[in-house]
């Protein structure tokens, strides 16, 4: 697992807090975004940001995650002058990128490439605060069984695995696929908490 914050000095951003209004603007619609800051005592007001997700050509696995939390950030920060949070979250498998599967073919396609050995999920968080931009990315490796055919429509099914990278969920049904996990939970459910909560702290906003 690697969280480096980066500090840029775009300096484009302040920000301030009444008591009443949340501390920190989502750009995301991900409610287990949402969740997993609630879980940590971090009130949000949730704007989902609109961007093209489209991976460059050029562009590596960690690069292009990092990009679009970047963007996420800017685009929700533009319209706000409260910090904002943007997030992108990736599932890795020989260097080729997995997002959210379009139908049952692409999941199955997916799965067939994760079953059965390891691979790793990228999460990546950009914060605009009154310090500027301050970025992390954390990677977890992640160890799936092999699915049957069977349990791949099965799961399918369930409807779970539509809105998630990679096409399944660790903290629902998929939780009986992963053998094991190294890394950050959080990371893979969508934010990683510990380093989040780095950047939280380094832009001024308290949470304990
Ligand atoms: C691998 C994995 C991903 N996910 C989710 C986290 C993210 O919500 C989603 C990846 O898609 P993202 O594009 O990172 O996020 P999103 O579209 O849900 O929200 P937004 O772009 O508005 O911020 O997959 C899980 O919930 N569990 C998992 O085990």
């Amino acid at each position: 697992m690697s969280g480096v914050p980066v500090s840029s000095s775009s300096g484009s951003a302040a920000a301030s807090s009444a008591a009443s209004t949340p501390p920190l603007r989502l750009a995301s619609a991900s409610p287990r975004r949402r969740e997993l800051l609630a879980s940590i005592g971090v009130e949000v007001e949730v704007s989902p940001a609109d961007i093209d997700e489209s991976r460059g050509s050029d562009e590596t696995p960690e690069i292009f995650v990092s990009r679009l939390a970047r963007e996420k950030a800017l685009a929700g920060h533009s319209v706000s002058a409260l910090p904002t949070l943007g997030a992108d979250t990736v599932v890795v498998c020989d260097d080729e990128v997995f997002g959210k599967p379009r139908d049952l073919a692409h999941a199955c396609s997916m799965w067939r490439a994760l079953s059965g050995r390891e691979h790793r999920v990228l999460s990546a968080v950009a914060l605009i605060g009154p310090r500027g931009l301050l970025e992390c990315r954390v990677a977890t490796r992640v160890w799936l069984r092999t699915l049957s055919e069977a349990e791949m429509a099965a799961y399918w099914a369930t409807g779970e695995p539509a809105d998630k990278a990679g096409g399944y969920a660790v903290q629902g049904r998929a939780a009986i696929f992963v053998e094991r996990l190294e890394g950050s939970y959080s990371a893979v459910v969508g934010l990683p908490l510990y380093e989040t909560a780095e950047l939280l702290q380094a832009q001024g906003i308290q949470i304990l």
